[in-house]
């Protein structure tokens, strides 16, 4: 139940403070700046609202990310493209370049092979000629038969030649073939080249110095024997891969350039969040362990504080401030109290960091877990519904301990709220059915309700009450889980409940809704264990943690003054470990715990998050919804709990003196308005509330009824002398006023009125208002005078003669003359005389003499009537 700031929140939904501010205002929850503290019932209900926010600004984001990833993948898909295409342009050339090379080369070495066979032809022809010629010089008789054996080698060569000639063309033919085929014949090069062709012919130094390069390349660096046009291919090669590269660079840079911009950007606003973050984290941690956060160079800024505070905790000329102010456009005076905007807003002008203090901040506590301290901790359940539709009995059939029939004095000991145990699991139960403790203690900011249990008749259905604890429930933002009761009767209907409660949001999980339904009986105790199991279900969704190991904080259920024992508080823990001899504060009390009762009154040494417990030990009796926390050592506890007292007394004197622009119209009609000022002594904090909310009810147009001190205990010398300072009744309920404060009481004249139940202090309180009820004023006709004459009396003018007629005129009557039934004059009289004496009254039969104030003109038979107003109690 630890409260979560409106920055931690923001931070949750990836927002800005000032966007979750606007979104907490949508939603009317009161929250003053990035770390103002939430209840857990409006975080939740926060969480609610913007759940599908969340999830759509999530779907954004990753839809962001997806386009990024998919343009930088597409960027990265057409860099290696386009240098994948330039390779392959560089690697087509360069085999286009070698394909041209090798054909050129083939047809050189072929037309020089021609040219030497046509060469090598031309010798041999000319060498044969020459022999012919000698043989036929030195040729014997047998000549012809050699010049035939001649002739036969002749043909013999020319065949030879023939087949050479073929031969030649075949390989010329070869290896223009080879030289188109330049892959295969890479690929098959080494068969090739062993092959009976190239067994022929010599390796020519072309084909050397391309081996030779092939192998130099291979070996990383290039000879001065490399040929020009490996050179120029080699050199294209990397001019292109360059220039692609770079293309490719270029492009990819222009691309990503807007994204980059927009990633330093969105980096700088992480780190300034984070900074923003780390120092609110800072001043919260601070706050929560009490620390001077002025050493953060933060001021505490109570909320409300005027221009003269303000310049006074900031050091600085309150002129500074009012000059501020006048220039934003609302000037304001040194003591008028300035809005928590406004005091923000000036603070930053002046390059200053505040923290607006709300009360509620003063009084309470922030606390810091790690996550990886949370450990799982029972949900606390409260039980809701209209009257009589069983939520004592369900209570009590969850409990098995017969309340709703023992009320009266069949349990030993009540605490407040109780445990019980389903399946090895916890589930703690406030006592107090009903949504006015509810919300009394939510008001006070006290968060104790994870699970709101409904229970709806089925007999009857949703009543008013029903939909007030829906409505409490929803605005606590507490699940509900709904206990439909009473399904043993026969004119049970449990499904016109579930369809009832849709009309209020309240719908049934199996109808698509979000609430879990279970059919009970707490007469007949059927369906209480699925009830339970339903609630560690909701329990589950909750996810609800605790650090356990830490000083205990949390609330107080209840507290009230036990004679034997002295101040008796309930306390609710939802942090820490609580133990005997802890020194603690709750509200404005604090004490060491003497000693800890468990549920049923046994003495336990510790309790948990979760776990409710009876404490004594206080020095006084704190009020229900006060938050409460361990401390270290007493002396802190005292400090902080009499710091408390001193300023709730201080507040209490200065109420009546503040005047707002916003209120200072009201004061000024409140000085027509009655104060009926109470002080309230109780023997138990509920009480104190019932009657405040009652009175809260009564109409206060007219007489306003102020509790101007309430406090649980005896009535005291201290209640007497506030309520004779303050012009105060004194009301008692179930206490009794000490001897020394009944001896105040009568020397200084205050009533002090003890009651024992609470209607009949409503009806006297009721009664006192209406007796303080402004008077109708009435007028009474007094007597009637007839003008009979008039005279000139010296100094005084015209008077009039006259015949009482009716009743009795006096002196200090208001008077009316009447001329022909018109009035025209009405005011009083300056002289009443009997002949020459001043008389104090004239009666009916008698003469007399009238003078008017400032009026002179009076006639014979005009009629003189003698009034009163009178004041006439009323009866409202
Ligand atoms: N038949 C039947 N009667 C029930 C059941 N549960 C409660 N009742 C009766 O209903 C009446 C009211 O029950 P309570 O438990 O006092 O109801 P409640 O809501 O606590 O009432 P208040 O405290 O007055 O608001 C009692 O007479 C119970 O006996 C049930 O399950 N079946």
């Amino acid at each position: 139940m630890a409260k979560t700031r409106v920055s931690e929140l923001a931070k949750e939904f990836g927002i800005t403070s000032k966007e979750m501010l606007s979104h907490l205002k949508d939603m009317k929850i009161p929250a003053k700046s990035a770390s103002s503290a939430l209840e857990d019932a409006y975080v939740s209900m926060v969480r609610k609202k913007l759940a599908p926010q969340l999830k759509a600004r999530e779907e954004e984001l990753r839809a962001a990310q997806e386009a990024e990833e998919a343009a930088r993948r597409a960027e990265e898909e057409a860099r290696r493209a386009a240098e994948e295409a330039a390779r392959r342009e560089v690697e087509e050339r360069r085999q286009r370049e070698r394909a041209e090379e090798e054909r050129r080369r083939a047809e050189e070495e072929a037309r020089r092979a021609a040219e030497e066979a046509k060469a090598a032809e031309e010798e041999r022809r000319r060498a044969e000629e020459a022999e012919r010629n000698r043989v036929k010089d030195t040729a014997p008789k047998s000549m012809p038969k050699f010049t035939s054996l001649l002739e036969q080698i002749a043909q013999q060569e020319e065949v030879l030649k023939q087949k050479k000639e073929e031969e030649a063309k075949r390989r010329e033919e070869d290896k223009a073939k080879r030289a188109s085929r330049p892959q295969e014949r890479r690929g098959g090069g080494r068969q090739d080249r062993r092959g009976p062709a190239a067994m022929d012919v010599a390796p020519s130094p072309e084909k050397a110095a391309a081996s030779n390069r092939h192998n130099k390349r291979h070996h990383g660096h290039e000879g001065p024997d490399e040929d020009r046009y490996s050179r120029m291919a080699r050199s294209a090669e990397e001019y292109n891969r360059e220039r692609v590269l770079e293309d490719a660079r270029a492009s990819v840079e222009e691309a990503s350039r807007e994204s980059t911009g927009r990633r330093k950007k969105r980096k700088e606003h992480r780190k300034a969040q984070a900074a923003q973050a780390a120092k609110e984290q800072a001043i919260q941690e601070a706050l929560a362990n009490d620390q001077d956060i002025s050493k953060l160079d933060v001021v505490k800024v109570p909320q409300g504080a005027t221009v003269a505070e303000l310049a006074d905790l900031l050091d600085i000329p309150a002129s500074d401030i009012v000059k501020r102010l006048f220039l934003l456009g609302t000037p304001l005076t040194m003591t008028q109290s300035m809005s928590d905007e406004l005091i923000e807003l000036v603070a930053d002008d002046l390059g200053r960091e505040v923290k607006v203090m709300t009360k509620e901040e003063e009084n309470s506590f922030t606390f810091y877990d790690d996550p990886a301290d949370l450990l799982p901790r029972a949900p606390v359940v409260t039980v809701m519904g209209h009257v009589d539709h069983g939520k004592t009995s369900t209570l009590d059939a969850i409990r098995h301990t017969g309340v709703a029939e023992g009320e009266a004095g069949g349990i030993t000991q009540h605490i407040g709220a109780s445990q019980v145990k389903i399946n090895g699991r916890t589930i703690t139960f406030v006592d107090t059915p009903g949504h006015e403790t509810f919300t009394a203690m939510r008001a006070r900011g006290a968060k104790v309700t994870d699970i709101v249990v409904l229970v709806v008749a089925a007999d009857d259905g949703v009543m008013p009450q029903t939909i007030e604890s829906i409505n409490h429930a929803k605005a606590a933002g507490v699940p509900i889980v709904v206990a439909v009761n009473k399904i043993d009767r026969d004119d049970a209907n449990p499904d016109r409940v579930r369809q009832e409660l849709t009309e209020y949001g309240v719908i049934p999980e199996e109808w698509g809704g979000e609430n879990m339904f279970v059919n009970i009986s707490a007469k007949k105790n059927m369906g209480i264990d699925e009830l339970l199991e339903t609630i560690l279900l909701q329990a589950d969704v909750l996810e609800l943690k605790a650090n356990p190991n830490t000083f205990a904080s949390g609330y107080v259920l209840e507290a009230k003054l036990d004679r034997g024992r002295g101040s008796v508080a309930t306390l609710l823990v939802n942090r820490g470990t609580l133990h005997v001899g802890d020194a603690l504060v709750a509200g404005m009390s604090y004490g060491r715990v003497r000693a800890m009762l468990g549920q049923n009154g046994q003495p336990v040494t510790e309790a948990g998050p979760s776990d409710p417990v009876e404490i004594l030990g206080l020095s006084s009796v704190p009020a229900a919804g006060d938050e409460f926390r361990v401390f270290q050592d007493e002396r802190d506890a005292r400090d902080l709990a009499e710091s408390r007292s001193l300023k709730a007394r201080i507040e209490e004197q200065n109420k009546v003196k503040h005047v707002t622009l916003e209120n200072l119209f009201d004061t000024m009609e409140d000085a027509e308005v009655k104060e009926l000022n109470l002080v309230v002594k109780a023997d138990v904090q509920g009480s104190i509330e019932a009657l405040s909310d009652a009175l809260g009810k009564m109409d206060q147009s007219e007489v306003r009824i102020n509790i101007i001190h309430s406090a649980v205990g005896a009535i005291s010398e201290t209640d007497v002398i506030l309520a004779d300072a303050s012009n105060a009744i004194i009301i008692g309920f179930g206490v009794r006023p000490e001897a020394k404060a009944r001896a105040a009481a009568e020397r200084d004249n205050v009533q002090i009125k003890c009651y024992q139940v609470i209607y009949k202090a409503i009806e006297d309180i009721d009664a006192a208002r209406v007796g303080m009820l402004k008077p109708t004023e009435e007028e009474v006709q007094t007597g009637v005078a007839e003008v009979r004459d008039t005279f000139k009396v010296p100094k005084v003018g015209i008077a009039a003669g006259c015949m009482v007629t009716e009743g009795e005129i006096s002196r200090d009557d208001s008077v009316r003359l009447t001329r022909n039934g018109i009035v025209v004059f009405d005011g009083k009289m300056a002289s009443l005389r009997r002949y020459k004496d001043d008389v104090k009254s004239v009666k009916a039969g008698y003469e007399c003499g009238i003078g008017l104030e400032n009026y002179q003109d009076i006639h014979p038979g005009d009629l003189i009537e003698g009034y009163k107003i009178v004041q006439v109690a009323r009866t409202e």
